[in-house]
């Protein structure tokens, strides 16, 4: 076997969190944290997740636009992290970035044909001439006239902008490509064409490709294999086909729910999990997913609806990192008294539940005493108690334990404690 063109290790890049007019460092934004992914010559590796996970972050990082802050990071053999400013620049040669708004990356005063030949000037290419052979056949191989050269980015479509910045990255001849969101700021009916562009020069140039995607839906038809990052973390990793067939992580699943949605617009919404994306500052214990996760694991000794137990995390979730405005709730609560029947606590409480779609009776009781004497202490506005009493009740392995990957199948691992043999679940009975 030979070795990865790209190998990245435990890659991580934070950012200092400062506050008041001393710029006093308060904390550290964990973007990545602690990433690992091999990426050979000709591949296309995806890397998915929410706005926000940390994809871009991680494409800059491993490209040295940004330092990491710890991590290794391998390109041919070669330690990027050691590089001199000679080497970087060579290393930029052969690893190229792609963004998102092709607007943006474009100098507007300059033509596309003096924009696509800049790298070869600064990579020291003297000849002019030479230089505008190579920038007009390039123009022609994404699907561009010759003529374009002399055209100004303006004159052209968001489309084929994102052609030219595809011609000026190849124009040195790199290795491989790193597309930030590439199609993102396209419109949908135009997407599929830069999509087979990219597909097709890469095969002609041998590239590998950094695929960065929020959209699951594009990433199964472009990449060879998948990285799915949550909250700074690669959760789950495999080849395309195996991750989408047999997901091995509640996170991945969700995204592929996504997919199904009609409108593109709305495939970044997780619809089927509760609560926001967590702050990447003050990241949760355990598994990072716990505190959205549909699949969050019970305790040994409770067996709880999964929907009501989720809903019950909820609340433990919520208490133990938002509190609750109680005089909000009461106004509220206040404001409904003709439709409700029973004392102001009571009617709080049963508000609680609703609020979180938990029924007026948990199916075990002492599960619903432990929740009521925490609803109990929260009416109380003893938010503390509501607190300690909810992590004795409700204590879930997911939030203890931080997952090691493990295997799914050859080459495709997760990050989740579904797989580890303590909570395995017991196969279903076959029904023949
Ligand atoms: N320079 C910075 N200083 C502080 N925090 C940052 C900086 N850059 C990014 N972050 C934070 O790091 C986290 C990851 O951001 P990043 O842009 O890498 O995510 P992303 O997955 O690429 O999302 P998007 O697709 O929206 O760009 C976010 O919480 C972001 O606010």
């Amino acid at each position: 076997m030979t070795d990865p063109l790209l190998s990245v290790r435990d890659l991580t890049k934070h950012y200092p969190v400062t506050s008041g007019w001393l710029r006093r460092e308060t904390g550290q934004v964990r973007a990545v944290d602690g990433i690992s992914f091999d990426l050979d010559a000709g591949e296309t590796l995806g890397l998915v997740g929410e706005s926000g996970c940390g994809k871009s972050t991680a494409a800059r990082s491993l490209l040295r636009i940004e330092e990491p802050t710890a991590g290794e990071v391998y390109f041919d053999g070669a330690d990027v992290i050691e590089f001199d400013k000679a080497e970087l620049k060579r290393f930029r040669r052969r690893a190229q970035l792609i963004f998102q708004d092709p607007t943006s990356s474009f100098d507007p005063r300059m033509t596309v044909g003096e924009s696509v030949a800049e790298p070869l000037r600064v990579h020291g290419m003297r000849d002019r001439s030479r230089r505008r052979a190579i920038v007009t056949d390039l123009l022609e191989r994404v699907g561009l006239d010759a003529d374009d050269a002399d055209r100004y980015p303006h004159e052209f479509s968001g489309g084929q902008k994102q052609r030219i910045a595809l011609a000026r990255a190849l124009v040195v001849n790199p290795d491989l490509i790193v597309a930030d969101e590439p199609v993102s700021a396209l419109d949908v009916s135009i997407q599929a064409s830069i999509l087979s562009l990219l597909e097709s020069v890469q095969k002609e140039f041998d590239l590998a490709v950094l695929f960065i995607s929020h959209d699951m839906g594009i990433v199964r038809e472009v990449c060879d294999r998948v990285a799915v990052m949550y909250l700074g973390e690669i959760v789950e990793q495999g080849p395309t086909a195996g991750v989408f067939e047999n997901p091995g992580h509640p996170y991945t699943r969700e995204l592929l729910a996504s997919i199904l949605r009609p409108d593109p617009r709305q495939r970044h919404h997780l619809s089927g999990l509760t609560g926001d994306l967590p702050d990447p500052a003050d990241p949760p214990p355990g598994c990072r997913f716990h505190t959205r996760c549909p699949a969050v694991i019970q305790p040994a000794d409770l067996d709880l609806d999964q929907e009501n137990w989720r809903a019950v995390m909820d609340v433990r979730v919520h208490l133990r990192d938002e509190g609750i405005d109680l005089a909000s709730l009461r106004e509220l609560v206040g404001g409904e008294a003709d439709r409700q029947v029973g004392t102001d606590d009571v009617r709080l409480k049963r508000r609680i539940r609703e609020e979180f779609d938990i029924p007026e009776r948990l199916e075990d009781p002492a599960a619903d005493g432990a929740l009521d004497d925490a609803l109990d202490a929260v009416v109380d506005d003893d938010v503390e108690a509501a607190r300690d009493v909810l992590a004795a009740a409700f204590p879930t392995p997911c939030e203890a334990d931080r997952p090691a990957h493990y295997a799914i199948d050859d080459d495709h691992h997760a990050a989740c404690l579904l797989h580890d043999e303590r909570f395995l679940a017991e196969p279903e009975a076959a029904d023949d």
